[in-house]
């Protein structure tokens, strides 16, 4: 049985009560909270930095902070996220000169690490790393807002990276997480999941919904009529 996990991303929360935001998206079943971090560099568009997440990090209680970095270059804002109380971060290998010393500065610092690739980027960038990855994050818009549509394409990619996931399982390598970001709802989530994802980042669907809740419960039983 896979067990699937729900990460909100605070990207569209109300940001004049993201505390009380998170306290209310936990209580309405999420697991993970998704913090996505924009530098107007290498995506378009600006939010949130380590103070922020210190200040959230209490609202969180013992749910995973799940910081997605989409910032170049990555290395020297590390220590401060995992000093902030990020525990998984993920990064783009096309905003890090050298992805290996990355991953090893994001374990050394305590936290999970994980690559994020984006719905054009090839799955050679996990070649050599499969053994430093414990997530690798799909993107499932290009990288930058909240509220676009899924990429369809990204279910063949999604079923590639699930057959290597598992055959490097079989030959004795780690477990690694499989997260889609973009578009995920309700009505997809389902086709997501059968693709071979276990990890949902929905930011839209959820904090645009009158009702956490409600969205989450739904999610969860699209996902209970998954065979994988
Ligand atoms: O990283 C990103 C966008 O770059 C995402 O985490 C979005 O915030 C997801 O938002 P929805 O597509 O679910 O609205
Ligand atoms: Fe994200």
């Amino acid at each position: 049985m896979t067990t699937y996990r729900i990460s909100p991303s605070i990207l569209s929360a109300d940001f004049a009560k993201l505390g009380a935001e998170i306290s209310d998206v936990l209580a309405a079943g999420a697991d993970w909270i998704h913090f996505d971090v924009m530098d107007n560099h290498y995506v378009p568009n600006l939010t949130f930095g380590p103070m922020i997440l210190e200040a959230i990090k209490p609202y969180a209680g013992s749910a995973l902070m799940d910081v997605h970095l989409m910032v170049e270059p990555v290395d020297s804002l590390i220590s401060s996220f995992a000093a902030a109380g990020a525990n998984m971060i993920t990064f783009h290998p096309e905003a890090s000169r050298h992805v290996d010393r990355s991953l090893s500065l994001i374990k050394g610092a305590g936290c999970k690490a994980g690559l994020v690739l984006n719905p054009a980027t090839p799955l050679s960038v996990l070649g050599h790393v499969m053994d430093k990855l414990d997530m690798i994050l799909l993107m499932s818009v290009n990288p930058g807002f909240g509220g676009q549509s899924f990429i369809s394409e990204t279910l063949n990619k999604i079923k590639l990276v699930r057959a290597r996931i598992d055959a490097h399982v079989a030959a004795g390598g780690q477990p690694i997480l499989l997260e889609v970001d973009g578009g995920v709802k309700v009505d997809n989530i389902a086709e997501i999941a059968a693709a071979g994802a276990d990890t949902f980042v929905a930011g839209s669907a959820i904090f645009n919904a009158p009702d956490y809740k409600t969205v989450i419960d739904n999610m969860r039983a699209e996902l209970a009529t998954v065979i994988r």
